[in-house]
């Protein structure tokens, strides 16, 4: 037992086992970029925005496309080089285009903003000696636009109107937020169309910089709905988009009956995060106004009209996470068109369970309660949704978003079902002085307690419910009020704050952009001392680089090297052979007289250890040397390619390595049969007529004594181990 393993042993130490190791990725390194005070960056977010969307977004794509994928397209022929520099090229040109229409819309808020601004009243506010200098100056950045877009743009070229005005959105954005509430109509309706034209610019960037990378410096903010079961999210979420397609937990519709009747079934239907990007479709240039539709980018469902069928969808979807998982990670992608959405992105996550029962376990409370911290973490925005009628200090939503989020600084609470409470009581909530958020509270009444009717629709019907309700009580509406209230009042402040968050995010995202150029522009010099280098070059390069790397390491398989790699296998076929004929053979001891007599002649020794050494040696020459020696090759050559695609310059390419070393495992495959044929037709002749010369012999006689004093070491060191473990065993 003790030798069989040892032989096990000692055939292991033969074997190749290639190093694994992992192809590394260029560039992957953590971010660590200085935090800019808040209300710097809130005031630079103009200028930030166009400059991180020429200079880096531009830039950033540009590298990944050149230096992450073009090579390993072209060393593997999907696409040939002319296409790839074609929709590259188009690609680039698109991200370009994005870029100077931002620029342009930029210019084109500001001058709808400035328009107005003499008409308007600018708020009452003290515009800082940076800010003054800041349009003074000269923007060196902007030479390079053409004359056009220099009118507006080139801040030198400003009017004071102009400067007011951009003053006039950096204090839109720098107000407290009861100013949503306070500005003159006007002012307002201009203020929200420069924003509506900013925030979805910014979610174009958010969509553009998600294809590019997925990584988290990369990633501009969402709005994240959080808050306890049924505290009103889907109610507050469809009132924002007019239609109801959010699936619905039949324990909110009826929760008393089901109580009443002990249902205990899992009726939580939000199972998994739903990413919701609202984008407004304007009326188009004849008035027409264009058809509201949703679309699940990932199912390939086309437009879906019918909002029955978003919900349906939804519900099917969120179903389909099986009940032994109850939530799921996997967010589900969902967007909206409409002319009456702003242009948001919202996520809508399970709600907490407050209270654990038999089909809603503490396991699940804290699988939901994970899973909604990993979504308020920053720079996302929290929208803590709660009830009115349940005391806030129970409120999962404010009790998680304080913990990420102490002074309330990305938090705007929502206080949902105003008409459940009397006015006093609501308005004392909205007030927030019990637990105040920087975003303050926004009060609203998303059900409306009319039947439905076929002249409006259900959003219209919860719309005219809300506005009446707020109308009817002086506490909200009257002229000293300067509490936030109402489904559309929300809408303007999510705009608001998600524009100048994202604003914010946009300054951390160009520092992160730059680092990767920085990286890449590094990597560039390093690897190409900075000479110019086109596709095609490149692959020659590599290929040239392959074929001296496999010379260089074939040196491996000259014959003197073969030839011992076969001896080594030759010696283990043998001692195979004799630990099946010889070792657990009773009569073996007698072996040991018949070496030591020195008279003894072949023709005397008894007939059973002739026959023994015929088999022998027949076991041998039938065992398929031909074929185990050129599989000993073949795992070598194999061995040799895959160590030379685990290095340079392969490992920047992964699927090219792939593919090299499919293609040559497959040449591989396909010559072993053949070659191990002629390998066997060639020692045929030897193999029976072993022709031997004395020197020969004598050099036979001392391998096979030190592979015996080998194979008895390695038996000694094995009953050693096995001796201590049986002691250890004993103790
Ligand atoms: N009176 C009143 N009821 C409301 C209001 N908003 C929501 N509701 C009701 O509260 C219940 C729960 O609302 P949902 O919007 O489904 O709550 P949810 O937080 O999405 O619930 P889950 O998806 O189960 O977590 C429903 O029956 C709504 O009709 C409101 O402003 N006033």
């Amino acid at each position: 037992m003790s030798i069989t393993r040892a032989r096990t042993f000692s055939r292991l130490r033969h074997r190749h086992v290639p190093p694994q190791n992992p192809l590394r990725r260029l560039h992957v390194r953590p971010l660590s970029y200085t935090s800019i005070p808040r209300f710097v960056a809130r005031a630079f977010r103009v200028p930030i925005a166009g400059v991180t969307i020429g200079a880096g977004g531009f830039g950033y794509a540009n590298y990944k496309f050149e230096g992450a994928s073009i090579p390993p397209c072209i060393l593997s022929r999907q696409i040939p080089a002319p296409e790839l520099r074609k929709q590259t090229a188009g690609w680039l040109s698109t991200v370009q285009d994005a870029a100077s229409d931002f620029i342009d819309s930029t210019s084109d808020g500001i001058k709808s903003v400035s328009a107005r601004v003499s008409a308007v009243k600018l708020p009452d506010i003290e515009t800082p000696q940076f800010l003054k200098d800041l349009f003074a100056s000269d923007d060196t950045s902007h030479h390079d636009r053409d004359s056009s877009s220099q009118d507006s743009g080139n801040p030198r070229n400003r009017s004071p109107e102009e400067n007011a005005a951009i003053a006039a959105l950096v204090a839109a954005t720098l107000s407290a937020p009861s100013d949503s509430t306070k500005a003159n109509d006007s002012g307002l309706d201009a203020m929200q169309n420069g924003l509506m034209h900013l925030t979805k610019k910014l979610i174009e960037i958010r969509t553009m910089l998600l294809s590019i990378d997925q990584s988290d410096s990369l990633k501009l903010p969402s709005i994240v709905v959080i808050g306890s079961q049924s505290s009103g999210k889907s109610s507050v979420l469809e009132a924002i988009v007019g239609h109801e397609f959010l699936p619905k937990s039949v324990i909110s519709l009826s929760m008393s009956l089901l109580l009443t009747i002990g249902h205990r079934g899992n009726n939580m239907v939000t199972r998994r995060p739903i990413e919701l990007t609202l984008i407004h479709t304007p009326p188009k240039g004849n008035g027409q106004v264009p058809e509201e539709y949703g679309e699940f980018p990932a199912l390939a469902l086309g437009k879906i009209t019918n909002f029955a069928q978003i919900q349906q969808t939804l519900t099917d979807l969120n179903l389909a996470v099986p009940s032994s998982e109850a939530v799921s990670n996997e967010p589900i992608d969902l967007r909206i068109y409409s002319p009456h959405v702003p242009d948001l992105t919202l996520i809508d996550l399970p709600g907490y369970i407050q209270i654990a029962s038999l089909d809603q376990p503490d396991s699940l409370r804290d699988k939901i309660a994970g899973l909604c911290e990993k979504y308020i973490r920053e720079p996302n925005i929290v929208l803590a949704v709660c009830a009115a009628d349940v005391d806030l200090a129970n409120s999962p939503a404010l009790r998680a978003s304080r913990k990420v989020d102490p002074l309330g600084l990305r938090t705007i609470g929502v206080v949902t079902k105003m008409d459940l409470v009397t006015p006093e009581q609501g308005a004392a909530i909205l007030e927030g002085n019990r637990y105040p958020l920087h975003l303050g509270y926004v009060g609203v009444v998303a059900k409306s307690a009319e039947k439905k009717s076929p002249s409006l629709s259900n959003g219209a019907l919860i719309k005219r419910n809300e506005e009446d309700y707020f109308s009817n009580h002086r506490e909200y509406s009257g002229v000293s009020s300067s509490l936030m209230v109402g489904t559309d009042t929300l809408r303007r402040r999510l705009m608001e704050v998600l524009e100048s968050s994202m604003a914010s995010s946009l300054h951390g995202i160009t520092n992160a952009v730059q680092l990767e150029l920085e990286e890449a522009t590094y990597q560039f010099k390093v690897q190409y001392n900075d000479r110019r280098i086109t596709a095609e070059s490149y692959v020659a390069e590599t290929v040239d680089a392959l074929k001296a790397r496999f010379k260089d390491l074939s040196v491996q398989f000259r014959k003197p090297e073969v030839r011992a790699k076969l001896k080594a296998m030759l010696d283990d076929k043998v001692m195979d052979v004799l630990e099946q004929l010889y070792w657990l053979d009773k009569r073996a001891p007698e072996l040991g007289a018949l070496g030591v007599d020195p008279k003894l002649k072949p023709g005397d020794v008894d007939a059973y250890w002739r026959h023994k050494l015929e088999a022998a040696s027949s076991l041998l020459t039938k065992s398929g040397i031909g074929r185990d020696s050129t599989l000993l090759v073949a795992d070598g050559l194999r061995a040799l390619i895959d160590s030379i695609t685990v290095g340079e310059p392969f490992n920047h390419h992964p699927r090219a390595a792939e593919r090299l070393v499919q293609f040559s495992h497959m040449i591989l495959r396909d010559r072993i049969g053949l070659t191990s044929d002629q390998v066997e037709n060639c020692i045929k002749p030897f193999k029976y007529e072993v022709d031997v010369d004395e020197r020969e012999w004598e050099q036979g006689r001392g391998r096979a004594v030190n592979l015996f004093e080998k194979e008895a070491a390695m038996c000694e060191t094995k009953v050693k181990e096995i001796r201590r473990r049986s002691e250890g065993a004993d103790d």
